[in-house]
């Protein structure tokens, strides 16, 4: 197979690239830096997707609002193992280069055809760790010593609750990413909600001048969010892995039809969860998935705190978190998933919008 980057010994193109397209892969701090310096000066805005990678849809969505809104568009792929809990999947979680770089070329193409871009993908930076962590790698346990940004108490219910390093992780890489690109704006999706609320605190409270943008969370036609973890899905949990988004829509009916109370609205999402489950426990080992509800919540859009009653001025945060077990009885031949279809956490939401 053809190397995913080129590079030649050539002045015209002595940067590795990705064939056939001007967009720089940068693999160092330094070259990032040297790579902005011209664009600060000639003020021309740089706008910021970071992403771990296997890039789907919903990153490429965010990568289209960043062309329309920048000069320069770079996207960053990392796959930050601080934010990783020792027991969960870093060592199995996909790494797609050339799949991804292909993506990126064909959004590019895509791009240079619609007049109503400012800009194109620029560059896209793939640091490693110990460029990343240059005092060393602080490791992934709770009570790691290290340079690290918190963000509390956002960060510590709902996926800080179940993850316990997961947003220390995040902040922390975002901000170094943030201080290495230098962006105007930066590019996050809906999908994980929890982490734009982090950013915006982030943002505000160490006063980065930087703009904060979330796109849309971009779904299956089915109404699974997509996700870069659906890969370890395989088919016969795929087909279940919509009962969150399910169980979310119900809860939204219950507000869209008047209630406001947390019993009433949670409920329904509850009760699309068992049915699901009961159904499925009424088929056959072999044919059926389990599934475990982590939580479903009903907070507060800024704080993140739970809500008893919505206040409809304000609005709300659907979300939650499922886990979709191993399937029981694999059968000769069975589409298992990436890596053997280990236990996969799928999270999602919905925003009720202030009236
Ligand atoms: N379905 C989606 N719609 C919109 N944005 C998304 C979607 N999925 C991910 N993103 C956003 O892309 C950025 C990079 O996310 P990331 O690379 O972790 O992908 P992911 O699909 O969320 O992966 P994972 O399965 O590990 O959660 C984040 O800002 C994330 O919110
Ligand atoms: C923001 C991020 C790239 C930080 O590693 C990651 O949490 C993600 O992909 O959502
Ligand atoms: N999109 C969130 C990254 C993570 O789960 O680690």
């Amino acid at each position: 197979m053809a190397s995913a980057c080129s590079s030649s010994s050539s002045s015209a193109s002595r940067f590795e690239k990705i064939p056939s397209t001007s967009i720089r892969v940068l693999r160092s701090v330094e070259s990032v830096r040297r790579w902005r310096k011209p664009h600060l000066l000639d003020h021309r805005s740089v706008g910021f997707v970071p992403t771990m990678g296997a890039l789907h849809e919903g990153h490429l969505s965010l990568i289209r609002t960043a062309a329309r809104e920048n000069h320069h568009v770079i996207v960053s792929i990392y796959v930050n193992p601080a934010q990783f809990g020792v027991k969960e999947d870093l060592a199995s979680y996909p790494v797609t280069w050339e799949a991804d770089s292909a993506k990126l070329a064909a959004l590019d193409r895509e791009m240079a055809d619609d007049g109503a871009n400012l800009g194109r993908i620029s560059a896209v930076f793939m640091p490693t760790t110990a460029d990343m962590y240059p005092s060393g790698f602080p490791g992934q346990e709770v009570d790691s010593k290290g340079s690290f940004v918190t963000v509390t108490p956002v960060g510590e219910v709902l996926e800080g609750a179940s993850r316990p390093t997961f947003f220390r992780g995040v902040a922390t890489v975002c901000m170094k990413l943030f201080n290495i690109v230098q962006p105007e704006r930066v590019y996050f999706g809906q999908k994980d909600v929890q982490q734009t609320v982090v950013i915006n605190s982030l943002v505000r409270d160490f006063m980065l001048p930087i703009e904060v943008v979330v796109g849309p969370t971009q779904r299956a036609a089915d109404g699974l969010a997509l996700s870069s973890r659906n890969v370890y899905l395989g088919e016969r949990r795929r087909g279940v892995a919509t009962v969150l988004h399910r169980a979310l829509k119900a809860a939204e009916a219950a507000y869209a039809s008047g209630a406001r109370d947390r019993e009433t609205v949670l409920g329904a999402a509850k009760k699309v969860a068992d049915d699901t489950l009961s159904a499925q426990m009424a088929l056959a080992p072999e044919k059926r998935v389990k599934f475990e509800i982590d939580y479903i919540s009903l907070a507060d859009p800024t704080t993140m705190e739970e809500l008893t009653v919505v206040d409809p001025a304000k609005g709300g945060i659907l979300s939650g978190a499922v886990r979709m077990l191993p399937v029981e009885a694999p059968q000769e031949g069975e589409d298992l998933g990436h890596s053997g279809g280990p236990l996969v956490r799928l999270i999602d939401n919905i925003i009720l919008q202030p009236s």
